[in-house]
């Protein structure tokens, strides 16, 4: 199973990432204590290792945006929240890369033009954990929400394609180095 570790905003959470090499790194551009612009996630973008693929988050963010993103290299895979909108999906697809439709968990799975599922807190990055073995899907989905290494094995016993953690790699709401090595070691074991 992958690993995405999400809302990286800060240039001193690199040196760890670089070494522990997570298959994702996420950027939140939506509205959060977060978000960042796109000059920080350059800045980032620039330090992370080429071979690291970055996922944009945004909710319902303008088409326009989410391509300079993508045109500036910044991002290789474009993670939508809110409105589910299927036209959007095709639109962004058209610019090359992958995308990842965000849903709650308690929704079936839908039809979609997305590359990848991600199930959800019904809060995104609010760390909220939930019965993460309820899940399933068809199409390959990132596994979100409340993860953290008490839980992890939880979410590990389903068939998520990635797991993605955002609160639960945290420490007073800034990351933490020892348990983002502590949970990318543990999905490799
Ligand atoms: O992380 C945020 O603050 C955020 C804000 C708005 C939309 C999406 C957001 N995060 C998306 C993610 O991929 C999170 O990593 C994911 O929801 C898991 O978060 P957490 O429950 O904190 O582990």
């Amino acid at each position: 199973m992958k690993i995405k570790i999400c809302g990286i905003s800060r240039l001193s959470d690199l040196p760890v990432l670089n070494k522990v090499h997570p298959d994702f790194v996420g950027f939140v551009f939506a509205p959060s204590k977060r978000q960042v612009s796109l000059l920080t996630a350059t800045r980032l973008r620039s330090a992370l290792e080429a071979s690291i693929p970055t996922v944009g988050v945004f909710v319902e963010e303008d088409a326009a945006f989410i391509k300079e993103a993508i045109d500036e290299h910044i991002i290789s895979y474009v993670q939508l929240h809110g409105r589910y909108d299927e036209e959007k999906i095709k639109t962004i697809k058209s610019y090359g890369v992958p995308v990842i439709q965000a849903l709650p968990y308690t929704e079936k799975e839908v039809e979609t033009a997305a590359d990848y599922l991600l199930f959800d807190n019904l809060k995104p990055g609010s760390g909220e954990a939930y019965d993460y073995t309820q899940v399933s899907a068809k199409k390959p989905f990132f596994l979100a929400g409340g993860i953290n290494i008490s839980n992890i094995e939880d979410a590990l016993k389903t068939n998520a394609y990635c797991i993605d953690v955002s609160s639960g790699v945290e420490t007073e709401g800034i990351k933490d180095a020892i348990k983002i090595e502590e949970i990318v070691r543990r999905v490799r074991q």
